[in-house]
């Protein structure tokens, strides 16, 4: 589904990613852990076109990328979820999800803002409130069922637990989990937070100053203890 091969990212003179190589395939859940600073936003950035300057290949779905704009590829089927969410403030939460519309396309048609929020029960409750009006943890809720609205096969999540209280990060990974595997939407997950990264995902790559530094399934990651104290020790 998604194949980088040997990706550099730049951004003016500062080179971020080196020599890159990173899979996604047809419906799996990947995470990609690091440090801050390490590089995860910019790869997911570099995905999208939304930002760094980038050289090396990039393909979806076996076609080339690389140098489409942003709203083509999210046509395709890429949605990212940023760090900073882009909530807006002044529409409602259902208003927010039916914006996703605008990200659809003919062959990939957005899912009805009924059947995402029955997804995401904790928005239940919140329906008809403005998104100014809701805590960060519903926010970041809200930003994940507004991109899975879009239905994408390919969901991008930018650190979604940044902040949140564990309540709010196990209800995520229990929507996150049970709507990408009913919908076979892939994921691709930049987290620091190795739980919720386990609990949602199959197969891990650490990334430590823009290179990959390690890749296999969470039992090769378990069996790596020196990964984990080395490139994600705090
Ligand atoms: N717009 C930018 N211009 C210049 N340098 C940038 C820009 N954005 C990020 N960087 C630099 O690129 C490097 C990688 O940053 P990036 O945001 O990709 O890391 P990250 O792993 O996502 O970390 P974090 O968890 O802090 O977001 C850092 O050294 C950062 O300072």
């Amino acid at each position: 589904m998604l194949e980088v091969r040997d990706l550099d990212a730049f951004y003016g003179d500062s080179h971020i990613l080196f020599k890159l190589r990173l899979s996604v395939g047809n419906g799996q859940r990947v995470a990609l852990l690091g440090r801050n600073g390490a590089g995860k936003s910019t790869l997911l950035k570099s995905v999208m076109n939304a930002g760094p300057r980038v050289r090396g290949a990039l393909r979806f779905d076996g076609q080339d990328i690389g140098a489409l704009p942003v709203h083509r590829r999210t046509q395709l089927g890429l949605s990212l979820v940023p760090e900073d969410r882009r909530i807006f403030t002044h529409l409602t939460v259902a208003e927010n999800i039916a914006i996703a519309r605008y990200g659809a396309s003919a062959q990939r048609p957005a899912v009805p803002v009924a059947e995402i929020i029955e997804r995401f029960p904790m928005l239940v409750a919140l329906q008809q409130r403005y998104g100014g009006q809701l805590s960060g943890g519903q926010q970041q809720l809200l930003a994940v069922a507004r991109a899975m609205a879009a239905n994408p096969s390919l969901l991008l999540l930018d650190e979604p637990t940044e902040g949140l209280a564990p309540i709010i990060v196990e209800e995520m990974a229990h929507d996150v989990v049970r709507t990408c595997t009913e919908r076979n939407t892939a994921l691709l997950l930049c987290e620091q937070n190795i739980w919720f990264a386990r609990r949602c995902t199959q197969y891990v790559y650490v990334i430590d100053t823009g290179r990959i530094v390690f890749e296999g399934d969470w039992a090769a990651f378990d069996a790596n203890p020196q990964v984990q104290q080395r490139y994600l020790a705090l």
